[in-house]
């Protein structure tokens, strides 16, 4: 009963606790959600768990409270105690505080091209871990050192994402502070989003780049939603200050109106454009400008000698700061509604408060590439973001049904952490952790939470970009690379003592797929390849039409595809040929429909003989769900050959029957039948549900889906009515428009089938100087006439294929 009371006293407690949403939990919407998948049917984005202390495990909660031994504490118990974050932090040694307290994990993500290659490139020289600069596609040829991938550098375009970590000497009260950044590169694009998704999973913070000209840009959108997914605290950097039209109080004004997430800048530029020079710290007052090669040496003036202008700016805009943390901390608020100057600690606190609690989000500015700004964004990062014991972890106890459970980053309990990135390098699969509890230790035995397996560790390394460092342990809160540890992206691993797994991260389902062919006979390279991409990429399929006998591979857009054929050519030497791309329809069916089929063949010797009756029915599930279920009374059937039912309804499920693209939200029951003495056998039963499925899915109302995509598409205002116009004509159901000074930006919902071609008639309409992104929204039926064209297309291209056989 104690713990009951324990319970609702903090739950009430903390209802009314102002730094409630700083203690939220950071649990992935996979939890909640999953994929919305069916028609008109989508979840929410939330967590279940958000606004609410967390359950830790009895058993644990004795070992930190220092109450009761392990061996001491229940087994299982019905009621999970919950405490609050502060105090499992309060029971914390010291030492790992302290340690804790100067360890970020931090991505970087924004808009393509806004410049996150470019300052992370900074990052690692002024901390020391690059000699030189290099830039993206730069006149030395070298490139960027974490676009790796020679494609990369050749694209000027980040594929895969890249961890590094780096020491930052933050120098205040004129002593060093040493921190320790791990630090993820995310790709721009929408195509390679699961990168972010899997990076944004595991970090604790985030640094989001806006361009000073273009302000938030349509993917920033879709990062942001990503962010606001896994509830990522952020800074943001306005970069490009050098740039003509550079103006960062749009890009301000854009996030609060756009983002819908208060911001205001705690510094101002001084000089813009090509006078650029440097910023005024409105925290602190002090100028600051970047000096010697690089901009390596920060030197600090005081205002008074910088230009009266800036300084003016400089004390209009703290204002405007002071009034934007008053709407979002008490104390702020008191001192503003008093008139009275809150002290510079006073405002790093409300800062570093309102930020942790995704209230609010600092903005800084700079231009990376005229290497100006970026080691404030450093002490920013270490200011104001989170350190790992921040933010509450949380694993699900398969010992009591799922229940959440804290895990504390704590080095000396057991080891928690989770494998969100798989890569192929040259000396075998390298898997990324992140740890969340516990050390991990080389040669230390781990359990894959999902298979059980025991696997050694027998080399962790901290990544340096492609390089890599070998380190003998990695301690809880930290990121770091095994080698040898076979297991897929997203799985649990524990030291074996505990029954923990962690939600995974949310991958989109491919919507686009094309049939691929070696051009000569390299199948085993071919092969080899293919399956590395699979493990890598959640999002990359490959498989075997078995009809057409074709590879089918399948991905989130065109471009997604474009660089694996091309990584094909590179990485293995192996030329292919491909078909058309081709949207990833779905089938389902609208009304139920009985059956009752029996399946008979005499063809000599022993024939087959099955009877299923039963009806089928769509399942409205919004997930998008199959269900196969049996309810025979009187055992016509026995199980063995009701599991090999359930395996034909699989089956079927795979290849729909009107244009072989998958069922969803379809339902199989099977309540009588059927069985023959002699010729009744588990393939039997399995043909006949097959053929049952096939022809009655065609008699209940069947329906292809598409999918359809949230689009966002931003241009100067003059192209309007041009990009309007470009919406029309496919069907678009423009959803909102946001016009801005200058640049306006469109969402709307449109078919992805509809889609295809759009970037190049969007360049004609904008004189290039519109862009777009798009994203999965969900399953629609498609218009009766293109139904009808898919399946005349599937019938004739079968009758093609059997003419030939
Ligand atoms: N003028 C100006 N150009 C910049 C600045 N920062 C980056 N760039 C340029 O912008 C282009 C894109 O920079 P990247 O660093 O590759 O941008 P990114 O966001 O990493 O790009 P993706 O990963 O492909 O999305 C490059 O040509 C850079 O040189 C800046 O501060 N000022």
């Amino acid at each position: 009963m104690r713990a009951a009371s324990v319970n609702s006293q903090f739950r009430t407690l903390r209802s009314f606790s102002t730094s409630t949403a700083a203690k939220t939990l950071r649990i992935p919407a996979t939890v909640a959600r999953k994929p919305s998948k069916c028609p008109a049917l989508h979840s929410p984005l939330s967590s279940p768990f958000v606004g609410v202390g967390y359950p830790l495990a009895l058993s644990r909660l004795g070992e930190i409270r220092g109450l009761a031994s392990v061996a001491a504490a229940p087994a299982v118990s019905e009621e999970p105690d919950i405490i609050p974050q502060e105090e499992i932090l309060a029971k914390m040694d010291p030492k790992e505080t302290a340690r804790l307290a100067r360890v970020r994990n931090i991505g970087i993500a924004a808009h393509i091209d806004s410049g996150k290659t470019t300052c992370t490139e900074r990052v690692l020289f002024y901390t020391g871990r690059i000699k030189s600069i290099h830039e993206v596609r730069g006149k030395d040829a070298i490139g960027a050192k974490m676009d790796s991938m020679d494609l990369e550098r050749e694209k000027g375009i980040t594929i895969q994402s890249a961890a590094t970590f780096c020491d930052w000497e933050k120098k205040e009260n004129g002593s060093d502070e040493k921190y320790h950044i791990n630090l993820i590169d995310t790709p721009g694009h929408i195509d390679f989003t699961i990168e972010v998704e899997r990076a944004l999973r595991v970090l604790d913070g985030a640094v989001m780049i806006l361009c000073a000209v273009s302000g938030v840009q349509s993917q920033t959108i879709t990062v942001d939603r990503q962010m606001k997914r896994y509830n990522v605290p952020r800074i943001s950097f306005v970069n490009k200050m050098d740039r003509m039209g550079a103006n960062p109080w749009k890009a301000i004004e854009q996030i609060n109106s756009k983002l819908k997430i208060p911001a205001a800048a705690i510094q101002v530029p001084i000089g813009g454009e090509d006078s650029f020079q440097g910023v005024v710290d409105l925290v602190r007052m002090k100028a600051i400008f970047f000096e010697g090669h690089k901009g390596i040496n920060v030197v600090e003036k005081e205002l008074s000698e910088i230009p009266a202008e800036a300084k003016k700016l400089a004390e209009e805009k703290r204002e405007v700061l002071i009034a934007a943390l008053a709407d979002v901390d008490d104390t702020i608020a008191e001192l503003w509604l008093e008139e009275k100057t809150p002290a510079l600690e006073q405002i790093k606190a409300a800062i570093r408060q309102a930020t942790l609690a995704r209230k609010f989000t600092p903005v800084l500015i700079g231009s990376a590439l005229a290497d100006k700004g970026v080691q404030p964004v450093l002490d920013a990062v270490c200011d104001y973001l989170p350190n790992p014991s921040d933010v509450p972890a949380v694993a699900l106890d398969r010992r009591r049904n799922e229940a959440p459970v804290s895990l504390v980053p704590y080095n000396s309990l057991p080891f928690v952490g989770l494998a969100f990135k798989l890569e192929e390098g040259n000396f075998g699969q390298l898997t990324y952790i992140r740890v969340y509890q516990g050390t991990l230790k080389k040669g230390m035995h781990v359990y894959n939470a999902k298979s059980g397996k025991k696997i050694k560790v027998p080399k962790i390394v901290r990544m340096h970009s492609d390089e890599m460092e070998e380190v003998p342990s990695i301690g809880a809160g930290e990121i770091c690379a095994v080698f040898g540890v076979d297991c897929a992206s997203g799985d649990t691993f524990t030291d074996g003592g505990l029954p923990y797994s962690m939600t995974s991260m949310f991958v989109p389902d491919p919507v686009i797929s094309l049939s691929i062919k070696p051009k000569n006979k390299e199948t085993a390279a071919f092969s080899k390849a293919m399956n590395r991409f699979q493990r890598e990429d959640p999002t990359f399929r490959c498989k075997v039409d078995p009809e057409s006998q074709e590879t089918i591979i399948s991905g989130m857009g065109e471009l997604h595809l474009e660089i694996y054929v091309e990584r094909l050519r590179r990485e293995y030497g192996v030329d292919c040929v491909t078909g058309k791309p081709e949207v990833a329809y779905r089938e389902t069916i609208d009304s139920r429909q009985e059956f009752d089929y029996i399946f008979k063949r005499q063809t000599g010797g022993a024939g087959d003989y099955a009877r299923v009756m039963g009806y089928m029915e769509p399942t409205r599930d919004p997930e998008g769900k199959n269900d196969f279920e049996e309810q025979i009374v009187g055992g016509h059937i026995s199980e063995k050959f009701l599991y090999a039912c359930e395996k034909g309804f699989l089956k079927s499920t795979e290849k729909g029957p009107m244009i072989g693209h998958k069922v969803l939200g379809t339902r199989m029951i099977i309540n009588d039948g059927a069985t023959h003495m002699v010729d009744s056998s588990e393939m039997s039963f399995k043909t006949a549900t097959e053929y049952a499925f096939r022809d009655t899915f065609k008699l209940a109302n069947p329906i292809i889906l598409e999918p359809i995509m949230k689009v966002a598409v931003s241009a100067p205002n003059e192209f309007q009515g041009n990009i309007v116009g470009l919406m029309n004509k496919r069907n678009a159901v423009i959803e909102d428009s946001d016009i801005g000074a200058d640049e306006f930006t469109l969402t709307a919902t449109c078919s992805l089938n509809a889609m295809f071609g759009f970037s190049s008639q969007l360049r004609a309409a904008t004189q290039g100087k519109g862009e777009f992104s798009m994203e999965f929204k969900d399953y629609l039926p498609t218009p009766p006439q293109l139904q009808r064209e898919l399946i005349a297309n599937f019938e004739k291209e079968r009758a093609r294929r059997n003419a030939t056989k």
